[in-house]
């Protein structure tokens, strides 16, 4: 039996890739200064899973950015636009990395970023490929190369990770009609052979390919190209050990494919999925050659692994397959998870109780090389105390008085239809709230947030170390805010927002509330790029002991006579973006998680607050990964919603925020979810997005984003009527809002307040036209 581990996190435990990447791109450091950091990143993290005892260490799972990207740069697809830096410039690969993830906006260039959007379930965002259709493919980046020869240097005979061919195409787009992506394979392949080649020269053995594609509901062709693909990766390399790997769900209708595929290493996800084993041992089809890697440590979550339950399992695949032909891993890429434990030292915020009932990156490595061992070492005293240790830890959880709430389950339970439904439908509601907010067309709003400058993170650091008093933190929040009300006012917008200056992030700020929650001093996990967050650890029942927004809300309207947005989390936002405990039901948590912001919503009405938005952006994001698993999904998230915004008076217009989306499959929930406005990314797409809205005949108001906010780029009036024409074209003018795409937290307030009085003037050329 061995260890092995599929990827472990990048952002090193002080988040040093971050505060490097950044500080490059603020010209404080040299390239040369930024690559020692990945290079230390890299080697802490292979010595520390050598020193772990794991078996098969991955290498190119480090990226600057993400490594969905490093695979478009190995295999040379480069989009058009960024050619002239390669050949006028001739910048350095990780320039022209960081001008596709970012966009490029000087020395008289104009390039825009490449897409991001949402990696399966999870909350880590990938940069697409896009593909031509002339699309050529030739060995650009050999950073896997690199990688390879660096852990050897660094004594470790490592497992180079590739994203599969199939899942790299499946995962772009084109940026052309008349062609499909998976078309390009063939002149895509002969790249992923060069760099085989280069690997076998050099000694590689084993390779691990990630085609995540087969977690999903794939068609006939789509499965042949796997077949297809594999066969030929075998056929020209049968020496190399092939691994495949796919995650986040059962291989379901894909299995007797991936079954027959010559690999000789087969993944499977056995936290998302653990009946996979009975279902290849029914299937007949295991040959007897493949190795099992058996995926027991779960990394998308942070609780303790159940080692009793995971030596069942290990057990069972250990029936009809011999201990040599079974591999020991964590569920998925460590990617996902935090990276150590012993650094939450602070018991106020993660109180020991809780804290020995979890485990990082760094904690979830020991428990893969632990289960191995009681796997095949069953008389070693000290691995039996281990063993015990794990049981009375998972008990103390099992049996904790902190995790049951009576009260809640109750309310839980006594919620009716009714609180489900506002009072009237949206037709009565529209005329009751044009009456009472009094709103010109093309009313213009913003998503909530606004720069989180240098500035007022330093604050909060300064009073979270005890530096400033609340008192003083309080004043100078108060200060940003009545800024940024009498800036919006200034410009003339119509529905101002507080700027949501006094949150961290806009999950963890309600859970550092909630009771039911904990949450860590340095759980850092990557959401994108440079970008992290430190979700909170839901490990109870969830209640509200107190408002939470109100304050700063009702400040901000005391300020103003124009109308000011309540700004809130949803439920289906907050639970997707915390980790969640798995002793209940995910639609269990969310609902408790939906009667706290139902009274938040009700108390923000109750002190003035006429318009509140419930930003949701995670929920197409919950959408489990097959299709057949989507209703009922979407039946207890669109009630989560619902129950959280139908406690107030039809006169009280309910905000609900989305973006990176798709939305036209799920256009009937959103609809469903009832909010009497709906904000949307849109303008990445050219409006492409609206088009759901409008061929369902959406009944409710609209803001389409016309502009997007990952780019310091200002975008022009004339930019921003076109997106609102085009909108205008399929949306009834009556429906439309104007804002940007999403919240303005990571920009400055340079480009914010340029690009926001345009979006102002657009939106007034726009009424002209009515
Ligand atoms: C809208 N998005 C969000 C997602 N998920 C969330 N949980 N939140 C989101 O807003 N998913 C989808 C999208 C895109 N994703 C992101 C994710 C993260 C950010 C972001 O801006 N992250 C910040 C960290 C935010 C934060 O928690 N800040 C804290 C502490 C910050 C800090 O580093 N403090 C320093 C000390 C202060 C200093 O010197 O600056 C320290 O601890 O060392 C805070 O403000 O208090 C990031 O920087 O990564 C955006 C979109
Ligand atoms: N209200 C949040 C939503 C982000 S999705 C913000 O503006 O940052
Ligand atoms: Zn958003």
């Amino acid at each position: 039996m061995r260890t092995h581990n599929l990827g472990y996190p990048r952002i090193g435990s002080q988040r040093e890739l971050k505060k490097a990447c950044e500080a490059y791109w603020a010209g404080k450091i040299t390239a040369s200064q930024l690559m020692l950091t990945g290079q230390k990143i890299r080697k802490q993290n292979w010595q520390l899973q050598q020193t772990a005892g794991i078996d098969l260490i991955p290498c190119n799972d480090f990226s600057f950015y993400d490594q969905v990207l490093d695979t478009s740069l190995m295999v040379g697809a480069i989009p058009e636009r960024y050619h002239a830096l390669l050949q006028e410039k001739q910048v350095p690969e990780i320039d022209l990395l960081f001008a596709m993830a970012r966009g490029y906006q000087k020395e008289g260039y104009d390039l825009t970023a490449m897409e991001m959007t949402k990696w399966f379930d999870t909350n880590y965002h990938y940069i697409v490929p896009e593909f031509a259709a002339n699309q050529h493919f030739s060995l650009l980046s050999h950073k896997v190369i690199n990688e390879f020869i660096e852990a050897k240097q660094n004594g470790i005979a490592a497992k180079p990770v590739l994203l599969g061919p199939v899942s790299f195409l499946l995962l772009g787009k084109e940026k052309e009609t008349g062609f499909h992506r998976l078309d390009l394979i063939d002149r895509l392949l002969p790249v992923y052979f060069e760099v085989l080649k280069r690997l076998d020269d050099i000694n590689a053995h084993y390779i691990q390919f990630d085609e995540p594609c087969l977690a999903l509901n794939l068609n006939d062709k789509e499965r042949k190209v796997i077949t297809d693909t594999y066969q030929k990766i075998k056929k020209q390399f049968p020496h190399l050990h092939l691994i495949l790997a796919s995650y986040f769900e059962c291989y379901g209708e894909n299995l007797s494919t991936v079954l027959q595929l010559p690999v000789n290493t087969l993944h499977l996800d056995l936290v998302r999925c653990p009946s996979q084993i009975d279902d290849i041992f029914a299937s007949g089809l295991l040959n007897d050659k493949l190795n099992l890697s058996l995926g027991l440590v779960d990394g998308r979550n942070i609780w303790k692994n159940d080692f009793a339950q995971s030596l069942e399992l290990i057990s069972k695949a250990n029936t009809k397959v011999p201990a040599d032909r079974l591999w020991v891993a964590p569920s998925c890429s460590l990617l996902h998870s935090p990276c150590d434990l012993d650094l939450e030292t602070n018991d106020d915020a993660l109180k020991p109780e809780i804290k020995q009932w979890m485990a990082f990156a760094k904690q979830k490595i020991d428990e893969v090389v632990t289960l191995k061992r009681l796997a095949v070492e069953s008389d070693n005293d000290a691995l039996q105390q281990k063993l015990q240790d794990n049981t009375a830890a998972l008990k103390a959880r099992k049996t904790s008085l902190v995790i049951h709430n009576k009260k809640v389950k109750q309310r839980v339970a006594a919620i009716t239809e009714e609180d489900a439904n506002r009072e009237n439908e949206f037709a009565t509601r529209k005329l009751k709230q044009r009456a009472a907010l009094n709103l010109p067309m093309f009313a213009t709003t913003t998503i909530g947030s606004f720069p989180q400058t240098t500035e007022v993170r330093n604050w909060r650091a300064n009073f979270k170390k005890g530096i400033i008093s609340n008192q003083h933190y309080n004043d100078l929040l108060k200060q940003e805010t009545e800024k940024a009300i009498r800036w919006q006012e200034s410009i003339g917008m119509d529905v101002l927002v507080h700027g949501e200056f006094e949150r961290n992030d806009m999950v963890e700020y309600f859970g550092e509330q909630l009771d039911g929650f904990a949450f860590t001093k340095n759980g850092w996990v990557q959401s994108y790029g440079s970008r992290c967050v430190k979700p909170p650890v839901i490990y109870g029942d969830v209640s509200r002991p107190f408002a939470m927004t109100v304050k700063w809300s009702a400040y901000a309207q005391s300020l103003t006579e124009k109308w000011v947005k309540g700004m809130l989390t949803g439920p289906v936002t907050i639970l997707q973006w915390s980790f969640v405990r798995n002793d209940q039901p995910r639609s269990e948590t969310c609902t408790q998680i939906a009667l706290a912001i139902r009274d938040e919503v009700v108390d923000l009405e109750n002190s003035g607050i006429r318009i509140i938005q419930i930003d949701e952006p995670a929920i197409r994001e919950g959408l489990p990964l097959r299709k057949e698993n989507w209703q009922e999904y979407l039946h207890w998230a669109v009630r989560a919603f619902r129950i959280a915004a139908s406690g107030v008076q039809d006169e009280t217009q309910i905000h609900t925020h989305m973006c990176y989306s798709e939305f036209n499959d799920i256009i009937e929930n959103i609809a469903a979810m009832d909010a009497d406005v709906i904000t949307i990314e849109c303008s990445r797409s050219q409006m492409e997005l609206l088009d759901a809205f409008a061929d369902f005949k959406y009944p409710n108001e609209i803001g389409p984003g016309v502009y997007d906010i990952h780019s310091p780029r200002v975008p022009s009036k004339k930019e921003m009527t076109d997106l609102l024409k085009k909108a205008k074209a399929v949306i009834p003018a009556e429906q439309l809002w104007v804002n940007p795409d999403c919240g303005l937290k990571t920009r400055h307030w340079e480009e914010t307040q340029k690009a926001l009085i345009e979006m102002v003037a657009a939106a007034q050329e726009m009424r002209l036209q009515i």
